[in-house]
């Protein structure tokens, strides 16, 4: 097989409180160096100035190789690294040490938007993207039906990027990535943006990509696309990496990474970080606080959110995750359904026994308003574990959140 792209020594050093590339200057110079490691020597992307006295290194010594056809996950904490990474090997930044060669075309489907050009129409912009990955105008004529056809936006083809909602844009934007034939494809987390339909039929492409042999890498947060999609895996944690693993190894690698403060089946908003909403989450069975639930008995999770801060009509979001972070299931109510004690807010979910299987779980908390905006929003808390003590293993329900309805309530 054939090297898609090989990192070597790659660091990302930025410099705190210095926004990037934001004058002419810096932006013509970065575009110039750009152009030409792209005219000099087969896509080898060259390094940045120098280490500065306030730096953060957003990526560390970082050593891979993505071999042509791979599909390659990377996962990680926020802040990780990974979204650097992508910008790097698709040339919107510069690496600050090491070296990136990339062979093949790469489409790249990073922040929403990017590639676009806003003042141009989403046709025009579509031919603009083929003549940037170096097709030929027949080319894009040959795909043209097929990216209108999968994108839907086929009504507003005419009209201005500028004018298109943030989900239109990136239905343009997958739609044009996967179409153009590149021959390493990058998507970042932007799926998110859009419905769950439309993010299926986007894995659904990203597939059947990987499957006609082209390098796929992904960037997400949702572990389920991710052991979906990839084969193998890389978990970049603070800039660093402990390298390229089958993908179900790198899931594991990232939920161990977790703080051990979230794992002990209890949540307590920092006051360091104030305004918090979510004061206390916490795991009982038999009215203790517990990390680690018998599966032969029911437990429960007792959620406490501010009263000063929530407002009746937000909406709380709770989901059991896995240790895959996977989404086991998911409730939701009103605040206003909540029982009100003292300054909190607090509602009480009892889950029956034997639902879930031993392992371990975490918890994802949201609250939202009405109109959807997220107000807080808490990942991988609460962590707790199921330990395997009921003589029955009837009720392994995985995933399927309308298969589990009545296995879990509100108290
Ligand atoms: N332009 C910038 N200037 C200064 N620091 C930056 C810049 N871009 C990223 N960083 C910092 O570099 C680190 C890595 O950021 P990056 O966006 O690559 O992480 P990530 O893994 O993609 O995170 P997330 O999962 O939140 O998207 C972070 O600490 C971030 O604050």
């Amino acid at each position: 097989m054939t090297t898609s792209v090989q990192i070597d020594g790659l660091s990302k050093c930025y410099q705190l409180g210095v926004t990037h590339a934001n004058t002419l200057r810096e932006v013509g110079r970065q575009a110039y160096r750009s152009l030409a490691s792209m005219a000099l020597g087969r896509g080898r992307i060259a390094p940045l100035a120098a280490e500065s006295q306030r730096t953060l290194w957003a990526l560390k010594d970082l050593t891979l190789q993505v071999k042509q056809g791979e599909t390659l996950a990377v996962i990680g904490p926020n802040g990780g690294g990974k979204s650097t990474l992508l910008k790097i090997l698709s040339r919107i930044t510069l690496p600050s040490k090491g070296t990136v060669e990339v062979h093949g075309r790469i489409a790249s489907l990073l922040e929403v938007g990017t590639g676009f050009h806003p003042e141009l129409t989403g046709r025009e912009n579509v031919y603009l993207n083929g003549t940037i990955l170096g097709m030929t105008r027949s080319e894009v004529n040959r795909q043209f039906d097929a990216i209108v056809d999968f994108s839907g936006v086929e009504q507003f083809l005419d009209t201005p990027v500028k004018r298109y909602s943030s989900g239109m844009r990136v239905r343009l934007g997958f739609a044009v990535a996967a179409h153009l034939e590149p021959d390493i494809l990058i998507v970042d987390e932007v799926l998110a943006v859009g419905d769950q339909q439309f993010q299926q039929k986007c894995l659904g492409k990203m597939h059947q990509e990987a499957k006609s042999g082209r390098t796929v890498l992904f960037v997400s947060h949702n572990m389920s696309s991710v052991s979906h999609l990839c084969e193998q895996g890389m978990v970049l944690n603070k800039g660093r990496t402990t390298g390229v693993v089958p993908v179900a190894e790198a899931i594991e690698q990232y939920a161990a990474s977790f703080p051990s403060g979230h794992r002990d089946g209890l949540y307590v908003a920092d006051p360091a970080h104030e305004p918090a909403l979510f004061s206390r989450l916490v795991i009982e069975q038999q009215g203790e606080s517990r990390s680690t639930v018998l599966d032969d008995q029911p437990f429960e999770i007792e959620i406490a959110v501010r009263s000063t801060d929530a407002n009746p009509t937000d909406r709380l979001f709770v989901t059991v995750c896995n240790q895959f972070r996977q989404h086991v299931f998911s409730a939701s109510c009103l605040v206003d359904q909540m029982e009100r004690r003292g300054d909190q807010h607090v509602i009480r979910m009892q889950v029956n026994e034997r639902f879930l299987i031993a392992g371990s779980y975490s918890l994802d908390a949201s609250l939202l308003t009405v109109g959807n905006d997220v107000r807080e929003h808490l990942a991988g808390i609460c962590g707790f574990r199921v330990a395997n003590v009921a003589a029955s293993e009837l009720n392994r329900f995985h995933l399927q959140n309308d298969l589990v309805l009545g296995q879990y309530q509100w108290l």
